[in-house]
């Protein structure tokens, strides 16, 4: 008994050194801390044991390992699996007893689910610059100084030379050039040709700085703005960069004055990232070792494109998106919005309601600005989350879905059932309109564009014009998190109306 608790002990000890965060409560996955490939336990053994108890689970079996990963497919499983075996099932031949934990995540390092082959059209070329000439390109940036085209976003900050990377949209603005890339990359310009990256020169360049447990958001950089080949030179510290697509996850390590080169899918279709930690699991010849992150600078370099995008990866394109849509008939649409919008809000409508009590900071600061007695319409109020703020106003609301205004009316909020394409409102009548998380719902433009006419519809004119655009950016922020959300809508005026409809649609 004593020995196992000391054997259950060392094991714990080794699993916090690995960053795995053991679970008193049940989770889907679940370790098997003293059983692995190093200790004569294979696969088929594994499954022995765990299929006549449960099914579906993916099994990892980290190279070198004393233990094993089962992920399960609930937690329901894995409470079967932990109750069967921990402590109680005995390993024949070693007699060792089977000692289980959960635990809340596998290390990113054993996550990887490609077998260790990089993204189709992914290259790493190591050693790209020497030192003298990194210690040349980090002299470029005071970061110190952040002027023009720079900004201190929340998990780092970054320059843009050639044309600006606009995060609200995810774009650039081709007909906007700003000032050029700085003088001393132009030997890479060479670099590139010479190892078949392009036959361009590269003009647009985003130089982004991360401190320690700082990263970027997984994305694929739109293709509408950018040529197929994306380049990114890592300075002064390497770090583990994330790729998906679907199901498939890779962690590439990309090292110190290595040259990422991201081409065809794994440009177009897999997203890239850096998970904000201080640390990277890599996976050496000596096992698993933990590596420290440094202060990171990278280069990125891009092609702004001046045609459309012609790539064959549709379901990833924001061209063949735009393009897509207008081929949806009006009927299909009204349709597809039942089956994946109506239909689904009224069967989680308790459950949203319930973990959605909390409104945008922003948006409360919005309501509690406005004067006394202001007439205001939530249209897609939901459970009414912002229909009890600031009580010296008048708060209105519709939704689409008859279980959440039914959740309203229980609230005492004035709520109407109506979709947003026919507000039950008259012209002119209200002096406010706001409209949250609504618009993306719609599936075609035509759509979102009636959606935002029926709302400056009922608006009353305004005398103080204020621009819709300046409205819409300033209640997202200079966050990262406006490109997921842009259907923020606060309507302050209306004038000229039909081209704020234009121009939000630009977006
Ligand atoms: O830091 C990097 O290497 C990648 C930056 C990146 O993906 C981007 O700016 O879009
Ligand atoms: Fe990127």
């Amino acid at each position: 008994m004593k020995s196992a608790r000391k054997q259950k002990r060392a094991y714990h000890r080794l699993i916090k050194d690995m960053n795995i965060i053991c679970c008193d409560k049940p989770m889907k996955i679940v370790l098997i801390c003293n059983a692995g490939l190093s200790t004569g336990f294979d696969k088929q053994m594994l499954e022995s044991i765990v299929n006549p108890i449960i099914t579906e689970c993916e099994f990892i079996m980290p190279q070198g390992r004393s233990y094993c990963f089962i992920r399960c497919r609930s937690e329901m499983d894995a409470v079967e699996l932990y109750n069967k075996l921990h402590g109680r099932f005995i390993l024949n031949r070693q007699r060792t007893i089977l000692y289980l934990t959960y635990i809340q995540s596998v290390p990113d390092v054993y996550n990887d689910t490609s077998n260790f082959t990089l993204p189709p059209g992914l290259k790493i070329i190591e050693d790209f610059i020497d030192e003298k000439e990194e210690k040349l390109l980090l002299n470029i940036v005071d970061w110190t100084n952040m002027g023009s085209f720079s900004s201190d976003l929340k998990q780092r900050k970054v320059k843009h030379f050639g044309y600006e990377f606009q995060y609200h949209s995810n774009k650039v603005d081709p007909n906007l050039p700003i000032m050029s890339i700085p003088e001393e990359c132009s030997f890479l310009q060479d670099l590139f040709k010479k190892h078949g990256c392009g036959t361009y020169d590269y003009d647009q360049l985003t130089i982004n700085h991360y401190l320690p447990g700082q990263g970027i958001p997984p994305h694929i950089d739109t293709h509408s703005p950018f040529e197929d080949t994306i380049l990114s030179l890592s300075l002064s510290s390497s770090c583990v960069m994330n790729f998906k697509k679907g199901d498939v996850k890779v962690n590439v390590v990309l090292p110190q004055r290595s040259l990422l080169v991201m081409t065809g899918e794994a440009r177009y279709a897999w997203t890239h990232g850096i998970s904000s930690k201080y640390s990277d699991l890599i996976e050496t010849t000596n096992g698993v070792v933990k590596q420290m992150r440094g202060v990171r600078t990278s280069f990125t370099f891009r092609k702004v494109r001046r045609d459309p995008c012609s790539c064959i990866f549709v379901e990833y394109c924001d061209t063949k998106k735009d393009s897509f849509s207008s081929f949806i008939d009006n009927k299909s649409a009204a349709e597809l919005e039942r089956s994946y919008v109506h239909k689904v809000y009224n069967e989680i409508s308790d459950h949203f309601s319930e973990t959605r009590s909390k409104g945008w900071p922003n948006v409360i600061k919005f309501l509690n600005s406005l004067n006394d007695g202001a007439l205001v319409v939530d249209v897609g109020c939901g459970n009414g989350k912002y229909l009890h703020t600031n009580e010296n106003i008048v708060k209105i609301g519709c939704d689409r879905s008859s279980k959440l205004a039914e959740i309203c009316r229980k609230r005492n909020f004035e709520v109407l059932l109506s979709d947003c394409l026919h507000l039950p409102y008259k012209d002119n009548s209200v002096d406010f309109a706001i409209s949250i998380a609504v618009i993306h719902h719609l599936s075609t433009q035509e759509r979102r564009k009636r959606a935002i006419s029926e709302m400056i519809r009922i608006l009353r004119p305004y005398e103080i014009v204020q621009n819709l655009l300046t409205v819409i950016c300033l209640y997202l922020g200079k966050n990262e998190l406006v490109t997921i959300s842009l259907d923020i809508i606060i309507f302050l005026k209306k004038k000229n109306y039909q081209n704020y409809v234009q121009r939000f649609l630009w977006y």
